[in-house]
Formats: C-alpha cells, sequence, structure tokens
C-alpha cells in the first residue's frame, strides 16, 4: 500500500497552521460544525459502547485516536468527555498548533506529528477511530482506510466525514466557500478528490467494515448554522465498525 500523505496538502494545511483557532478565520467552517459533529460522535459512540450520552462523561475511559486532527478541535471536547484522545496529523505545524492550544487551557497532551500507518506499524490500537475531513485530503483513500481499519480494535468503530461530489457540493464548498464567502484560501479543496457516500461505502467493504449509518451535514445561510439531516449532497458524516 503507497503512503496516505500528499505532501502538497499538508503543506498548504501547514502554511495556515497559526488559525487553527480563530473562529473567523480560514478554518471557520469546522468551528462552525463543531458541535454537531461533535453530537454525532457522542451518540454514536454512546450507542455502539453502551453508554449514556447524557452522563457528565459519557467517554470515559474510551481509547480514541483523531486521524488528521489538525489543531485539535474534535480533541479538546472529546477529551472532555472522559476519552483517552491520541491526536495525529502529518503536518507538524498542526500539532505545535494543537499542543500550545491544549497546554493554554490546562488539557492533558496526546499530540503526535504522525500518519495513521505508522501508529499501525507501531502497534498502536485503539476503541474507536475518528478522522473528519480528512478522506478528502488524502493520497489515497484505500490505504488510508486500510491503515484506520488497523488502528481499531476488533468490535471497535470509526466516525469519519467527508465532502460528496456533487454539482451542489462544487457550487457552496467550492464557488461558495473558496471564491463568494472567502472563507477558505483559494485551492482548498480539489472537487475531484470528494467521495460520493456509494464510494465511501464499497471502499469501506473492501477493508472488511460495516457501514452503519450516514448522516447528512446541512447548512442554514439565514442562521450560519448547521445541523445533521438526511441530505448527503455537500457534507456527510459516516459511522462503521470493525466486525
Ligand atoms: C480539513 S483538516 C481537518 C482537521 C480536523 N480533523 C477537524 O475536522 O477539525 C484536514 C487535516 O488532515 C491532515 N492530513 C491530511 N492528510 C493526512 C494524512 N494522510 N495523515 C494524517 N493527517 C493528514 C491535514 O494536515 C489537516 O490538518
Ligand atoms: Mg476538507
Amino acid at each position: 500500500m503507497g503512503s496516505t500523505v500528499d505532501a502538497r496538502e499538508i503543506a498548504q494545511f501547514a502554511a495556515i497552521a497559526d488559525a487553527w483557532w480563530d473562529e473567523e478565520g480560514a478554518f471557520r467552517p469546522l468551528h462552525r460544525l463543531n458541535p454537531v459533529r461533535l453530537r454525532y460522535i457522542r451518540d454514536r459512540l454512546c450507542a455502539h459502547f453502551g453508554r449514556d450520552p447524557e452522563a457528565p462523561k459519557p467517554l470515559n475511559g474510551l481509547r480514541l485516536v483523531d486521524v488528521g486532527c489538525g489543531g485539535g478541535l474534535l480533541w479538546e471536547p472529546m477529551t472532555r468527555m472522559g476519552a483517552t484522545v491520541t491526536g495525529i496529523d502529518a503536518a507538524e505545524e498542526g500539532i505545535a498548533a494543537a499542543k500550545a492550544h491544549a497546554a493554554s487551557v490546562g488539557l492533558k497532551i496526546d499530540y503526535r506529528a504522525a500518519t495513521a500507518e505508522s501508529l499501525v506499524a507501531a502497534g498502536e490500537s485503539f476503541d474507536a477511530v475518528i478522522s473528519m475531513e480528512v478522506l478528502e485530503h488524502v493520497a489515497d483513500v484505500d490505504a488510508f482506510l486500510a491503515a484506520c481499519r488497523d488502528l481499531t480494535r476488533p468490535g471497535g468503530a470509526l466516525a469519519l466525514s467527508t465532502l460528496n461530489r456533487t454539482p451542489k457540493s462544487y457550487l457552496t464548498a467550492i464557488v461558495g466557500a473558496e471564491y463568494v464567502l472567502r472563507w477558505l484560501p483559494r485551492g482548498t479543496h480539489n472537487w475531484k478528490k470528494f467521495i460520493r457516500p456509494s464510494e465511501l461505502a464499497a471502499a469501506l467493504r473492501r477493508q472488511g467494515l460495516d457501514l452503519a449509518d450516514l448522516t447528512g451535514i446541512e447548512y442554514s445561510p439565514l442562521a450560519d448554522r448547521f445541523s445533521l439531516g438526511r441530505d448527503l449532497g455537500v457534507n456527510y458524516l459516516a459511522f462503521a465498525t470493525r466486525p
């Protein structure tokens, strides 16, 4: 299997790593997405592992890895929910931003500049793998999912999100977000690398993983809010399990 890293992509994320915790900066959409995707991760993990999602620390004791964690936007809240989270990213600059932020808010840090395949080679394994908005940036989706599977213990789970390849995603995620609203630097996304839900389902199946759920992330421009829904046409979440 080839490397999962696309050097051009990593350089692009490294160049804007200072912006990770700027809620109005280049990662604004991820900050806006955080509440809905965190609710999805919490509820799915709780259902899968038989936890109470309303408990103060619903993920207590679970060992998670956040693959492509960037500045740690998910890592921090998942840590607060009681999980032991290892955050890894191929961009060292992102990891530096993540470490600095976690230290500034007094959280115990396990961030590493690493790829999923390097953790597999080191023999690491977790209850669940979380990898949000990374699939459309990797060099080889099959190799990436194979590494994510190997990091998941049998009986464990994977929570993923990515962008669908539709005319609507071209209009909103590329033309809208990069050119009209200028939320993201131009060239952040390559529409050809977006992944249809049917393609993700087939790729998960090739790795021996069971797709348990697909949920859409819908954006309301008037409210400037994201919500979970049935429309998979732009951004969507997937939950899979390892038998
Ligand atoms: C759009 S950001 C998402 C960050 C974070 N998951 C979130 O949603 O807040 C994508 C991240 O994936 C990282 N990345 C891309 N390809 C990777 C790979 N093959 N292995 C590890 N990290 C990767 C990038 O450096 C970048 O930080
Ligand atoms: Mg993206």
